[in-house]
């Protein structure tokens, strides 16, 4: 479903498990950063919303949003018990087509992460034509994406966890 029939920030039609057993890294790039630190801000409440504890949020900044690869494998190695992974950023179309490789190396990048480390990465990166697009899915009409990325977070972590619980 395209982003204009939906409201990113906007989960009545589903239920979100309790933020509070898991443990979060949220990796945010420096890119554009009126937009990622409105992305970080709406992913960082959500958590807290849901109940997460602030001392099991760990957020870092980095570059770019290529630098999110790198940045959320480093998280998983260096910080123990990392339940999920999100991963924020703002990529906007310019003159040339940079921009189709940043967008296809993160989106490739961060989920050979999350295979390597079978922990749930998540996707919350802003791909757009322009900064209108970005200001509208960072807070704007269609909600914000780091809402999304935070509740896709706590739904990974708390199925990971279900299946843990089977052994
Ligand atoms: N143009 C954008 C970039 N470009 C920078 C890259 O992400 C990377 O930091 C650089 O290529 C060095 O490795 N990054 C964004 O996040 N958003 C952009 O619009
Ligand atoms: C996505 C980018 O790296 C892009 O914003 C850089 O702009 P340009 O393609 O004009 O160099």
């Amino acid at each position: 479903m395209a982003t204009q029939l939906k409201n990113l920030s906007d989960f009545s039609d589903t239920e979100v498990p309790s933020a509070a057993p898991y443990r979060y890294g949220i990796v945010t790039a420096e890119w554009n950063t009126q937009i990622t630190n409105a992305l970080f801000e709406g992913a960082y409440q959500s958590l807290i919303n849901h109940g997460a504890l602030a001392d099991n949020i760990f957020p870092y900044a980095v570059p770019g949003s290529y630098e999110l690869i790198s940045g959320a494998d480093l998280l998983l190695r260096n910080i123990v018990n990392l339940d999920a992974v999100i991963c924020l950023g703002c990529v906007i179309q310019g003159e040339t087509r940079h921009f189709d490789f940043i967008c296809n190396a993160v989106a490739n990048g961060l989920s050979n992460v999350s295979i390597k480390h079978n922990k749930p990465v998540i996707f919350g990166v802003l791909t757009v034509d322009n900064l209108q697009q970005a200001i509208d899915r960072s807070g704007g009409k269609h909600g914000n994406k780091g809402d999304e990325a935070a509740v896709t977070a706590i739904k990974m972590a708390d199925m990971a966890a279900s299946f843990r619980n089977l052994i």
